[in-house]
């Protein structure tokens, strides 16, 4: 799924205006009706009292919709026109007189002397500035959005939580409104998808409403919303006549006294996503813990307690190199003259990711297409500090296009930066914030790769795999229960998720 910019989405609604034939007014007409929809499914005519805020614009138009339907289905609703400008959209006057035929007046809202009474088991619903925000909401706008923060009511959002950007971070945190829940329109929106913008987004869903697929294709966006469609694509069936040597040798290298469990975990994931040969690469230490834990491997060892030669005689498909390692100062040489002289694809992980970044002179050497998956702090160390999230993938989109690398920045909604190309995952929960999850990723995308998966959508794929495991898992289990090892378990449905049909969402 596309994530369109503000601009883009302006420019959509445009086209299919043109296009289909249909009014700008007409278009308001289902979208806003689909988020009524929405409402009514879930309140089932509730006599809750529902306050409809509305801006002075487009997303003012889609609130007056949705107080007309709420009026017309017999909620108690109370609609106000939040008087910031003097100027009117024409599709907000057609909607405010409807409005009014009906017999339902707004209250126009001109200070904060005019700011009705909310209470907590109240609902809100908040169409006051949607894709049109030009600059940060001030005045008594701004108190508005304040006062509808502090009263901690629910509140659902109309396109967009009023005050927040789609693409540029904001800076007045009291001008945002906290939203609740939020029906966006057609794509979702990058600033939903930011840890910045954590306290203004809760849950979010995109409301489908119908603009042209061609011309947004037409406009090839570089930000994605990556979902089941996009993965099954990616899906490689196995061949009758294959064999183990078909589906490729992962070589797992890390490791260090104390920290075998890495390995151990990420070699599991590589064996468990299906690669047909999986050898760890470790400190002698290792060596027993690993065979018995993971017999399908094979072990190689190094020197005693930590990596110092990296002189394995395995012939792997691809190397995934981290998990454990430690960054000790024969590791860190030793690792040194092994990036020099590998030419095998390779993923990085963990503390060879913390080596680079003591090093970087280092990239330069790595292959074409390398996958480094680090969490933000190891980020944070190969490329500086960033003043927002924007600046944090603008660095990232750099050193992807500057070494030809493939970044996996970790995180809620992980990202996968492939040059200017951006995908972010869907799936996941908090179940996997435990330790070892990481390494379980490295194992997944490793596994990947050596099974023919382009490293790009070896990264994708993975990440989306990882990530459902976590949420097929918390039907059946908690939060806290969940462990990397839990991730392994529901590796096999998550992979059948992929060929089960989607239940039909109710409001469609
Ligand atoms: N057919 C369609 O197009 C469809 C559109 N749809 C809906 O339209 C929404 C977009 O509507 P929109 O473009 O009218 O912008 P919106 O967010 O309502 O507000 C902009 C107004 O606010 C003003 N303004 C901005 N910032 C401000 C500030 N800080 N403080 C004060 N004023 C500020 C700005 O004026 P200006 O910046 O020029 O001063 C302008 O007057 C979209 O999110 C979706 O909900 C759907 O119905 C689907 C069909
Ligand atoms: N709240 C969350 N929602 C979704 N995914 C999460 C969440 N917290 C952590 N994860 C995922 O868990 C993994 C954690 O990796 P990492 O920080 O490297 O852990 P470790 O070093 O313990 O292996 C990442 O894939 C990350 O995206
Ligand atoms: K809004």
């Amino acid at each position: 799924m596309y994530i369109l910019s503000s601009i883009q989405m302006a420019k959509a609604d445009k086209a299919t205006i043109e296009i289909s034939g249909i009014t700008s007014t007409e278009l308001m007409e289902h979208a806003a009706t689909k988020c009524f929809h929405w409402l009514h499914t879930r309140l089932q005519g509730q006599k809750v009292k529902i306050h409809v805020f509305c801006g002075i614009g487009n997303n003012g138009g889609d609130g007056l919709v949705i107080a007309r339907h709420l009026h017309q289905h017999g909620y108690n609703v109370n609609c106000y026109v939040v008087n910031f400008s003097e100027k009117r959209t024409e599709e907000f006057l057609v909607n405010y007189n409807r409005l009014k035929e009906i017999g339902e007046w707004p209250t126009v809202i001109n200070n904060e002397n005019d700011f009705p009474d909310v209470a907590f088991e109240d609902i809100v619903i908040d169409a006051i500035f949607g894709n049109g925000l030009t600059r940060e909401p001030e005045g008594f706008t701004k108190k508005l959005i304040e006062y509808i923060n502090n009263t901690k009511v629910f509140t659902l959002a109309i396109d967009f939580p009023s005050g927040l950007y789609s693409n540029s971070s904001v800076t007045d945190k009291n001008a945002v409104l906290k939203a609740g829940h939020t029906l966006t329109f057609q794509t979702p929106k990058l600033a939903f998808l930011l840890p910045e913008n954590k306290d203004f987004i809760n849950t979010w869903e995109v409301i489908d409403i119908g603009l042209d697929a061609d011309f947004i294709e037409g406009l090839k966006p570089q930000n994605n919303y990556i979902t089941k469609n996009e993965i099954l694509p990616m899906y490689k069936p196995r061949n009758k006549w294959s064999h183990k040597g078909t589906y490729g040798h992962s070589l797992i290298i890390g490791g260090s006294f104390g920290k075998i469990g890495a390995v151990t975990l990420a070699s599991k994931a590589a064996l468990k996503i299906g690669s047909g040969l999986v050898s760890a690469y470790v400190p002698k230490c290792g060596y027993n813990i690993i065979q018995i834990s993971v017999p399908e491997a094979m072990v190689e060892v190094d020197n005693d307690a930590a990596l110092e030669y990296y002189n394995f005689k395995t012939k792997a498909t691809v190397i995934g190199i981290g998990p454990g390692m430690g960054t000790v100062e024969k590791t860190a040489l030793g690792f040194e003259l092994f990036i020099k002289e590998n030419k095998l694809p390779l993923v990085i992980d963990a503390d060879a990711i913390n080596l680079l970044s003591q090093n970087k002179l280092l990239l330069k050497y790595l292959p074409k297409n390398t996958v480094l998956t680090p969490h933000p702090k190891e980020l944070e160390r190969l490329v500086g500090t960033w003043k927002n999230d924007f600046e944090k993938l603008e660095k990232i989109t750099k050193l992807s296009q500057d070494y030809n690398l493939i970044i996996v920045l970790k995180g809620t909604h992980t990202v996968v930066v492939n040059g200017t190309s951006k995908y972010f995952n869907s799936t996941g929960n908090p179940a996997l914030a435990t330790a070892g999850s990481g390494d379980v990723l490295t194992g997944i995308i490793t596994g990947l790769i050596a099974q023919g998966y382009k490293p790009v959508n070896a990264a994708i794929f993975g990440v989306y795999l990882h990530g459902k495991t976590a949420d097929i898992a918390i039907q059946n289990t908690a939060h806290e229960t969940f462990t990397a090892s839990t991730i392994l378990d529901y590796l096999p449905k998550a992979i059948l998720d992929l060929f089960e049909e989607e239940v039909e969402n109710p409001e469609e």
